[in-house]
């Protein structure tokens, strides 16, 4: 595995953006790509308390899951190279941006509200903030969430189109910012 690693490279990447944006899915394929270990920040959350993200939603309320987001965020064991799936909102809460970004490199996947909302329409049961909009209103939902929280994504080491954006670019983009 560690022949594989590209060799001082950025040790840990957070993928950050919004709910949708592919931080899982690409994750563990820009992991497996790279020979990073592979970790999700929601999953590791929800084996921790375990119960599923909407049904602590459901019994604690979000700004309990804001809190102990940030405590899995800062407490979790890194080993020394990981790709990092974050949750969708974790950047915009407390100093996280700038944690991450003192404890590794950050890349944004950015996509359009209408392109979040294709993806997510079937999938809002799990995503207790997307729940009850559908259609343009999901849309609406998400424009509105996302002018909130652009300002923190943005601050990500790399920003990247999402549209476009394989494992393979990513580590090309990586190279060229030259961490
Ligand atoms: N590049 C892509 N092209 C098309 N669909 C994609 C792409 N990447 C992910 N998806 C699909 O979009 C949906 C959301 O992807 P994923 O769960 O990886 O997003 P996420 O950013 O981790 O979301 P969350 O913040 O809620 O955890 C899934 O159905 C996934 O299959
Ligand atoms: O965008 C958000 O606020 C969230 C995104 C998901 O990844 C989960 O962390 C949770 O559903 C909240
Ligand atoms: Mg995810």
């Amino acid at each position: 595995m560690s022949e594989k690693k590209i060799k001082d490279g950025p040790g840990i990447i957070f993928l950050v953006g919004f709910m949708g944006c592919g931080k899982t899915t690409l994750g563990r394929k820009l992991a497996n790509r790279l020979g990073y270990a592979f970790m999700d920040l929601d999953h590791i959350l929800e084996a921790q308390e375990g119960m599923t993200i909407a049904e602590y939603f459901a019994k604690h309320g979000e700004d309990a899951f804001r809190k102990l987001e940030s405590e899995v965020l800062k407490q979790t064991q890194y080993p020394e190279h990981a790709v990092v799936s974050t949750g969708g909102g974790l950047p915009c809460f407390f100093d996280h941006m700038d944690w991450m970004n003192a404890h590794g490199k950050t890349i944004y996947i950015k996509l359009s509200p209408k392109t979040l909302a294709s993806r997510l329409e079937n999938e809002k049961e799990e995503r207790p903030l997307l729940r009850q909009h559908h259609g343009e209103a999901l849309v609406t939902f998400i424009a509105d969430k996302l002018t909130e929280r652009e300002p923190f994504y943005s601050r990500a080491t790399v920003i990247a189109d999402g549209l476009s954006l394989t494992a393979e670019k990513v580590e090309e983009l990586l190279r060229i910012k030259a961490i």
